[in-house]
């Protein structure tokens, strides 16, 4: 109850932000991340602000490995008239999904789900040949317990934001997307990938020691059933386009240079569908997942925490981190 509370507060608190500046906006949503505590103080803040609806919080600009600027890292195209939006993520060098880029993205998809026009999202990339490098792995290392808790709040909050959204959500996966990559995708109600042999999607993670949450799980078991997500979650394999294709981590392959023409063609068809019917349905099939979710939010918090802070979990996560800058010097 207390784990729905608090997302119901979160719900709220970002529907009142949606009205602030962009900036303000996320130092604003940073801090709701940062402390719940400070929820109703912030909120109260927000209902006195001015008809501008400014929010007054003074700038607390967090450092981010090799994102320390305010540049977007997120562009979104959102057409009026098919009312349909693009987001495209542009975090470089791989789109990983560090703090900033969550909070970036459950804002922006906060906004979209408020506004009554928009009816679909397509998710894609504009870094070359990835669409996600999966979560940062610098917000998983080396930090302090206070901010595995602010991280792993936002994960859980851009998992829920995506997979219960009432918009239908299409993956148009122009690159590699493994891991959080692929969280996020799994997420959409519709995956079209690059046909590139070179790109690889799945989750890798026991591969490098760490453990998918139990949500993770659960996703993909509605999707790939439960043999292909135990295969793949305990060996930590990675996919080519095709054998993606083959157990249904995706639903369509096309070549690279029509992914996001075939993701627009696609959501013309599934709008087509009266809204009121689709949105019943998709939340008569996933509200058990969501519903099951949120009754453990707090526990997974728990659990996260306890892992990724044990010695050896930074450890293979050091180790793995290294290896990532190796294969490039
Ligand atoms: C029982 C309790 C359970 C509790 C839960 C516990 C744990 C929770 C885990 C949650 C589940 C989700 C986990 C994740 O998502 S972890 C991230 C996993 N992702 C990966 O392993 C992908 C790693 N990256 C790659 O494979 C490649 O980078 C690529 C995406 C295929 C792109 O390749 P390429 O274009 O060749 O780029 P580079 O490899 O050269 O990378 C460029 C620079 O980017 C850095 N990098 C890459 N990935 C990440 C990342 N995920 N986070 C941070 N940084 C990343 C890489 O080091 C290079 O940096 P450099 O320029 O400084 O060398």
């Amino acid at each position: 109850m207390d784990a729905y509370k608090s997302s119901v507060d979160f719900a709220e608190a970002t529907a009142f932000l949606s009205h602030a500046c962009y900036e303000q906006d996320k130092m604003a949503l940073r801090a709701t991340l940062k402390n719940k505590s400070i929820l109703s103080g912030l909120l109260s803040r927000l209902s006195s602000c001015s008809s501008h609806g400014r929010v007054c919080v003074s700038p607390v600009l967090v450092a981010q490995r090799r994102n320390n600027s305010t540049s977007p890292k997120l562009k979104v195209d959102f057409n009026q008239s098919t009312g349909v939006a693009v987001m495209h993520m542009q975090n470089p060098p791989v789109n990983s999904l560090s703090l900033g880029f969550l909070t970036e993205f459950c804002i922006a998809v906060e906004k979209l789900e408020m506004d009554k026009s928009c009816r679909g999202l397509i998710l894609t990339s504009s870094q070359p040949k990835v669409f996600s490098a999966g979560l940062d792995i610098m917000d998983m290392y080396g930090k302090k317990l206070e901010q595995y808790e602010e991280f792993w709040r936002a994960v859980q909050e851009m998992w829920l934001k995506l997979y219960s959204s009432n918009m239908v959500t299409i993956a148009a996966i122009n690159g590699s997307s493994p891991a959080g990559g692929c969280l996020m995708s799994l997420s959409c109600d519709y995956r079209i990938m690059a046909d590139n042999p070179r790109y690889s999607i799945g989750f890798n993670e026991t591969q490098f020691g760490i453990v998918v949450p139990v949500w993770c799980k659960e996703a993909m078991t509605t999707i790939v059933g439960h043999r292909n997500t135990e295969l793949t979650l305990e060996l930590g394999l990675l996919y080519n386009p095709s054998d993606a294709l083959k157990i249904g981590l995706v639903d369509q392959l096309v070549p690279e240079d029509q992914v996001l023409a075939t993701a627009t063609k696609t959501m013309t068809k599934w709008l087509a569908i009266p809204d009121h019917a689709r949105r019943i349905t998709k939340s008569m099939m996933r509200k058990p997942t969501i519903d099951k979710i949120m009754s453990i939010r707090e526990a997974d918090m728990q659990q996260y925490i306890s892992f990724i802070s044990k010695d050896s979990t930074q450890k293979m996560l050091g180790t793995y981190l290294e290896m990532l800058k190796k294969k490039r010097g």
